[in-house]
């Protein structure tokens, strides 16, 4: 079965095809057989697409177009054409699994894209702008090119959906309770696979596991998992809520709301553009979102980028220790994404918060560059991996679910 996942971000667009083979879904995930990425970030109005195959072939190519459907016509184009061609036609596809966001209260798990989820998807755009009116640009984009196939959408939301009332409500109004307002959660694709990957990783059953998945990329959150189910996470209503990320601020005393807009010329707008663009490890250090920049400002002595990461560290390590109290305890913590993944020295930090708890990194496996490992000592209370996590993989395993 040949399975097509679109993974829309706000400015760029990932897309992989998987070919899967047989009666029952891998465990181990597969190479994809092509992948493209496009990115709008670079140079104003102009798509940069960049594609690779599982052979070895590579395409570099900038289209001046800010359309998704013309961009995704020009990547459907380089699976069936040209030297990254890897299926005749586009017929071949049998099913297209898309990330979306916020599923909000309708949907709790994926679904086959109808005109009802379609019209929810853009409902719920009203709480996840950055994210949600780019997954239905794919959607659409892929109708346009490919006509009737089955497409499935993979929500983030989806795995938080059995977060218990008590983790899951925000003590205000009860009608913010009967109008939806809640905890929803995000990045549960990822958190889902990651939970599921370290369970195999240690020989364990998902039943009996207490897991803290620490997904640290742009976005940037953490789930409790206990029996693989997720009961608490640190993302909210939107994904503006808990940790501090590249670029958005996280948790913030809503009184500073309130005072902005009382005593300053705030609007909606405004506060909505720095809270989620000018804030975070960007709007700390004044220089950048992107970890690696944080870090080498670091070694040159900026101390505004030192502020940065140890604000991070402290938001990190202090929302730790919130889930480790739903949890009730913790048998592996988890870091994934590209600075959970990449990042050994905030890794090491973060850790050392959580030595009296038994839990001990070996600080030279922490340093190799390797993924889906155990960097604790063999004698550590808490196991901690590192994990690749493999968020189209997972779009995928729950496409064919639906769609086999
Ligand atoms: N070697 C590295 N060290 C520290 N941070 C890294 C490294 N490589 C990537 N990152 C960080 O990972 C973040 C992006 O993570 P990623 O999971 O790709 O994000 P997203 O999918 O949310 O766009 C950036 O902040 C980037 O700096
Ligand atoms: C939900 C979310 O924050 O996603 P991302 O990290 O991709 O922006
Ligand atoms: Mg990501």
């Amino acid at each position: 079965m040949k399975i097509l996942v679109l993974n829309a971000g706000s400015s760029s667009q990932k897309s992989c095809l998987y070919d899967i083979a047989g009666d029952t879904f891998p465990e181990e995930p597969l190479k994809p057989l092509w992948e493209a990425k496009v990115d709008w970030t670079h140079h104003q109005g102009f798509a940069e697409i960049e594609v690779k195959t599982a052979t070895g072939a590579k395409l570099e190519e900038e289209i001046a177009s800010n359309s998704r459907s013309e961009v995704v016509a020009r990547m459907l184009d380089t699976l069936c054409n040209g030297s990254t061609k890897v299926i005749n036609e586009p017929s071949e596809i049998n099913a297209v699994g898309h990330r979306v966001v916020h599923g909000g209260e309708d949907y709790r798990e994926s679904v086959v894209i109808t005109e009802d989820v379609k019209q929810a998807i853009a409902r719920l755009a009203t709480i996840a702008p950055a994210h949600n009116p780019v997954n239905l640009e794919g959607i659409e984009a892929i109708e346009q090119n490919l006509g009737t196939i089955t497409q499935v959408a993979v929500f983030d939301t989806a795995f938080h959906a059995q977060i218990p009332d008590a983790a899951a409500i925000y003590p205000g109004p009860y009608e913010w309770v009967e109008q939806g307002i809640r905890r929803y959660g995000f990045h549960g694709i990822s958190h889902q696979y990651c939970a599921q990957r370290a369970a195999r990783i240690l020989g364990r059953d998902l039943a009996g596991l207490r897991l803290i998945t620490c997904h640290l990329g742009n976005g940037c959150s953490l789930a409790a998992v206990k029996n693989g189910y997720s009961i608490d996470t640190t993302m909210g209503f939107t994904p503006l809520d808990g940790l501090m990320m590249g670029s958005r601020s996280g948790a913030v005393d809503p009184g500073i709301i309130i005072h902005l807009l009382r005593q300053s010329d705030y609007s909606a707008d405004k506060l909505d553009n720095v809270l989620n663009k000018a804030s975070g490890l960007r709007g700390i250090s004044g220089i950048s979102g992107d970890m690696r920049q944080i870090r080498q400002e670091i070694s040159q002595g900026n101390s505004r980028a030192q502020l940065a990461f140890d604000v991070y560290v402290h938001r990190l390590r202090s929302y730790i220790g919130a889930m480790l109290a739903s949890l009730f305890g913790l048998d592996a913590l988890i870091f994934t994404a590209g600075v959970g993944e990449n990042d050994a020295v905030l890794r090491e930090v973060t850790c050392e918060a959580f030595e009296f708890l038994g839990l001990q990194i070996d600080k030279e496996k922490n340093k190799h560059k390797s993924v889906d490992v155990d960097i604790s000592t063999p004698d550590s209370a808490v196991r901690v991996l590192v994990i690749h996590t493999e968020e189209d993989w997972e779009i995928a395993r729950e496409c064919w679910r639906l769609v086999k």
